[in-house]
């Protein structure tokens, strides 16, 4: 069996209050229903900063700057082996939403659950909890 490798980038919007701003998967999706941190797949003859912020226009409707690259991990699905880039964007213009419709919400750093997001972001999110970002 071959699996499919993906590479996505991934953008931890974090305001002046400690509040990282979430999105929830759709129902149809890739871990569907579980609360994500916005992104999506890196296109051919993209950088992971580029892909981040063209996935934060497309998605959130932010233009992100100076995004600065906290973590990278890899990630064995049954069907898939993801990498994962994960952004801090403490810096962008306009204000973001669920430009596809997507649920979301701005939770306190120290309230995220690593059990609402896929098993990938596990080390990620105990790390902002921790306070280690
Ligand atoms: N955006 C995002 N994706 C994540 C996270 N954690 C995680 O395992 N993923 C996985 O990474 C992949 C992201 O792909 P995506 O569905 O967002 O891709 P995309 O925005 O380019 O969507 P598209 O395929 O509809 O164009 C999915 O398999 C998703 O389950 C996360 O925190 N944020
Ligand atoms: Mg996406």
């Amino acid at each position: 069996m071959t699996l499919k490798q993906l590479n996505i980038a991934a953008g931890i919007i974090r305001n002046s209050g400690k509040e990282i701003f979430i999105t929830q998967r759709d129902a149809s999706s890739h871990m569907a229903g579980f609360w994500e941190f916005p992104g999506g797949k890196i296109e051919a003859g993209e950088t992971p900063e580029q892909a981040v912020i063209r996935e934060l226009q497309e998605e959130v409707g932010i233009e992100a700057k100076a995004p600065v690259l906290l973590k990278t991990l890899e990630h064995r699905f049954p069907d898939r082996i993801i990498t994962l880039y994960f952004f801090l964007v403490e810096d962008w213009q306009g204000e973001p939403y669920g430009k596809e419709g997507q649920p979301k919400r701005w939770v306190k750093q120290s309230d995220l659950k690593a059990e609402e997001f896929p098993p990938a972001n596990e080390a990620v999110v105990n790390a902002l909890k921790n306070n280690e970002f």
